[in-house]
């Protein structure tokens, strides 16, 4: 498969460092609040790129950290707990990380390898800053902080395609007392009043942003790994700091393979983030929507092109969601239907070699999710038809590559229902049946309406009735 490559600016054949197994960094959210659309956006895309990884038969190590220090989390707790955000702090990232791994939950996203954590990896980032200072990469300021000097290592600009000069001249970064060069950047801040703090041999203080994910990401995955990723507002600097952070740390050239980044989620035009208050939570959507439905909307548009959200595209995501259910549940069913041999040639290969050449080419889940869509509509319009001129073996072939493909974008993750309220549907069609054939035709068009307000649509094909249950939460 072929994936594009922010560091080359190519779209390159993915291969990875160790046959059968992919190793990936995703850089995490900074819990100082409510995780909104934009960031499901990241997390959603790489979940999708594992499945499809672990398709393909990869062993998959995701690793996704949480920033839970940090300036912005520092002034919420001070706006929330006054003089007591000293010792409180710590409560505004555990309720956000918590609400992270609920909302993750509801969108079927797999969990990680590893959720590291700053402020548990405090300790490794002292080592390496210590370090780096000794290799001559980085000074301590007369305040005590500790600073990256981009100038020492080779090709800084190399992943944003940017000269350290026109940097600079840019002035993209603003001068600091303190810094040697303003595109410098913090490897540790000093401590402030107020402020939490961790010992280190220059001064109180906590690590730099840059430095965190470069020590958290190796220490799980290793150097060099496949691929590191995040939204495209990553690229500059974060991004390029990391690299620079690891060339000097290990002399590698770039210590992840592939860069992968994902594009803005807009509103009316605007990426969506809590600067510009146009923030819609997750929580909000995944109280009115499925999370197959959001998954659905957000593999609808290129990862690398910007998405345009609305809650239209949310009601027609959850339409083709209802749709991928009948199709499956009406095909389990009628599973029992099919004979021994085929008398008719029905299959659903070439919406199946359609997806995945999508998937192939640069992730295209547009188009796969189209495919998707076509095949589950080609089971309702025909396969269901026919089903007592094939074979079980057939049938059920249709069903596994049917589920497989589903399983790659992430949805029919509820396709488990409660064996109660299968077989009460069940007694539900085997009476209608029976109203039916004493030709009590109102007395079955009713029980068939009851079923349906109760979530149940039952549909008849010839003499036989499958029905699909209506997903809940
Ligand atoms: N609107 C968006 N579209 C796509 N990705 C986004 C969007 N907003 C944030 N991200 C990505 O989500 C991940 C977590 O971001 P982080 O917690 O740093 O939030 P942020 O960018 O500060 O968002 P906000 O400004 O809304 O707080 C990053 O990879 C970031 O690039
Ligand atoms: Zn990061």
């Amino acid at each position: 498969m072929r994936i594009y490559n922010t560091a080359t600016r190519q779209v390159e054949e993915f291969t990875t460092y160790t046959p059968g197994l992919a190793r990936g960094y995703v850089c995490g959210i900074t819990p100082y609040d409510h995780v909104h659309v934009g960031h499901g956006r990241v997390y959603v895309f790489f979940d999708m790129f594992r499945r499809y990884l672990e398709s393909l038969g990869y062993e998959v190590r995701l690793v996704v950290n949480f920033t839970d220090i940090d300036d912005k989390i520092i002034a919420k707790a001070r706006e929330e707990f006054g003089p007591e955000a000293y010792k409180r702090w710590r409560e505004v990232p555990e309720r956000y990380i918590a609400e992270f791994f609920e909302v993750s939950k509801r969108l079927f996203i797999k969990p990680a390898y590893a959720y590291p954590r700053v402020t548990e990896n405090v300790d490794d980032m002292v080592k390496w800053i210590s370090a780096l200072v000794e290799k001559g990469f980085a000074y301590v300021a007369p305040d005590g902080s500790v600073y990256f000097e981009v100038g020492k290592v080779p090709n800084y600009g190399v992943l944003s395609r940017q000269r350290i000069e026109e940097l600079i001249a840019g002035a993209r970064v603003e001068p600091e007392p303190g810094k040697r060069n303003p595109l410098d950047f913090a490897l540790w801040k000093s401590w402030s009043p107020g402020e939490p703090w961790w010992n280190s041999p220059w001064c109180p203080g906590r690590p730099g942003w840059h430095l965190e994910c470069v020590v958290m990401s190796t220490k799980h995955l290793g150097v060099p790994f496949d691929f590191h990723g995040g939204g495209a507002d990553l690229i500059f600097p974060h991004h390029e700091n990391e690299i620079a952070i690891a060339k000097a740390y290990f002399g590698v050239d770039n210590f992840a393979k592939y860069w992968i980044h994902v594009g803005y989620l807009t509103v009316r035009g605007e990426k969506m983030s809590k600067s510009l208050g146009n923030v819609i939570t997750l929580r909000e959507v995944l109280s009115k929507y499925s999370g197959e439905a959001l998954r659905l909307a957000y593999a609808m548009s290129h990862y690398r092109k910007p998405m345009e959200f609305s809650f239209e595209l949310l009601d027609q995501a959850e339409d083709i969601v209802k749709t991928l259910y009948t199709a499956y549940d009406e095909l389990s069913q009628a599973v029992a239907d099919a004979g021994d041999a085929d008398r008719e040639r029905v299959d659903i290969g070439n919406f199946k070699a359609a997806f995945y050449s999508a998937l192939e080419d640069d992730f295209s889940t547009p188009e796969a999710v189209q495919q998707l869509y076509a095949a589950a509509k080609y089971i309702i319009s025909t396969v269901l038809h026919k089903v007592d001129k094939l074979s079980k073996n057939t049938v059920l072939a249709i069903l596994a590559d049917y589920v497989k493909m589903a399983d790659v974008i992430g949805v029919l993750e509820r396709r488990e229902v409660a064996k109660e309220v299968e077989e009460a549907v069940k007694a539900l069609v085997e009476v209608r049946a029976r109203l039916r054939s004493e030709r009590l035709y109102q007395l079955a068009d009713y029980v068939r309406e009851r079923a349906k307000a109760l979530g149940a649509e039952l549909h008849d094909f010839g003499p036989r009735t499958y029905y699909t249950i209506r997903r809940r939460g």
